[in-house]
């Protein structure tokens, strides 16, 4: 275990140094192209100021025969791509995989000043964590990176979630978490076979009618990922980095995947992957707060002053805790209308209202 003190001194001579405070910049949608594949390369310029990050996807989805085209395909097109405002992340293959350290080695090297954030796959323990980060900061020291090359985990085994709190505290390099709930789903041993989403099996029924014991009995579907995705908010929460909900399988029904990426904004991720171009426009109205929420939290912190106290705002009670869950709506509106005019315009005329 480092020194508090050693924490933010850079793990190798030449290496810039680490972050304090993980910059937030909007990331409602993290999404994914296989930088191998020639159609999906060629949407990227097009695609890229429609999203907040692009991440050239290496591991899982790319054939064991595509890695390296892949891996030299995102070389070819970071150098060649100009990405505005847009973040570029890649996910690497698993520490474990003949490709890790030839993707860490090629890309640090070539395109690292490009890089904002690595995705590690089917991280355990902080051990992977400290890993990454001393290879990063020798391969950042080689390649003259001035500016630290984040880290974003994905929760996809059970020993990972069991180890959640240590992996986001792991290093200052840590951006945030994903949920990955395929890989999880296998490691866990739970019955689904779907990327998400709920289950029709994982229910609550009601209790038989008092007066016909036979009547039909509603039922009521729940939530697979209540529990992870919570448990991911609070460990990302406690350590000030940032929590995302990861994929939604069924690219087809569009209602269900924003069904699910609403429920894990309103627990606390800042976003969500996109697999399909389709997925691009659900994860920016769901994790862009409603104009609406926002005049609302606008209106509650002008009228608590300085944040102390108690009101009464349209029969609603308001105090210091209400005053800090509005800033938190305010405050993200801030940030995405400062990427994004179109919901600036949004937000500036539903305060007028
Ligand atoms: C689902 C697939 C096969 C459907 O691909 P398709 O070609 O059948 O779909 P389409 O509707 O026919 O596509 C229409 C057009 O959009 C293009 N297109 C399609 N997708 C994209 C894209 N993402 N970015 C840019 N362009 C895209 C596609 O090439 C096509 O172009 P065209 O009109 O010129 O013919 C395809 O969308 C795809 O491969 N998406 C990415 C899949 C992926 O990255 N999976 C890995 C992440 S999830 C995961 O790993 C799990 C996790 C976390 O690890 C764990 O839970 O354990
Ligand atoms: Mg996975």
């Amino acid at each position: 275990m480092r020194s508090p003190k050693d924490f933010f001194r850079p793990l190798a001579v030449g290496a810039p140094t680490p972050v304090h405070d993980v910059p937030f910049r909007p990331s409602r949608m993290i999404h994914f192209f296989d930088p191998g594949n020639e159609k999906m390369a060629a949407k990227v310029p097009s695609i890229a100021p429609t999203v907040d990050v692009l991440l050239g996807n290496l591991e899982d989805a790319v054939a064991a025969d595509r890695k390296e085209a892949a891996r030299s395909g995102l070389v070819k097109i970071a150098k060649a791509t100009d990405f505005g405002d847009t973040q570029l992340w890649t996910r690497i293959n698993s520490l474990d995989s003949p490709w890790a350290l030839d993707d860490l080695l090629t890309l640090v090297t070539e395109i690292g000043d490009k890089l904002d954030v690595i995705m590690v796959p089917k991280v355990e323990g902080a051990e992977d964590i400290h890993y990454i980060d001393r290879l990063l900061a020798q391969l950042e020291a080689k390649a003259r990176i001035q500016r630290p090359i984040l880290v974003h985990a994905i929760l996809e085994t059970a020993s990972g979630v069991a180890n959640v709190e240590e992996i986001a505290g792991a290093s200052p390099r840590m951006q945030g978490i994903s949920l990955g709930p395929a890989d999880l789903a296998a490691s866990r041993r739970m019955k689904t076979t779907r990327v998400g989403g709920g289950h029709p099996g994982y229910l609550v029924r009601e209790d038989p009618h008092a007066q016909d014991a036979d009547a039909p009995r509603a039922t009521f579907q729940q939530d697979l990922w209540h529990y992870t995705i919570a448990r991911m908010v609070d460990a990302c929460a406690a350590h000030g980095i940032l929590p995302y909900y990861g994929p939604f399988g069924d690219i087809k029904d569009t209602t269900a995947c924003e069904d699910q990426f609403r429920n894990a904004f309103l627990l606390g991720c800042v976003g969500a992957w996109s697999l399909h171009p389709v997925q691009i426009a659900i994860a920016k109205k769901v994790f862009s707060p409603s104009p609406a929420d926002v005049a609302w939290a606008r209106r509650v912190i002008e009228a608590m002053g300085d944040g102390t106290g108690a009101v009464m705002i349209d029969g609603k009670m308001q105090d210091d805790a209400t005053y800090k869950q509005c800033q938190v709506v305010a405050q993200l509106a801030d940030t995405l209308a400062a990427r994004d005019p179109e919901l600036r315009d949004a937000y500036t005329a539903a305060e007028k209202e």
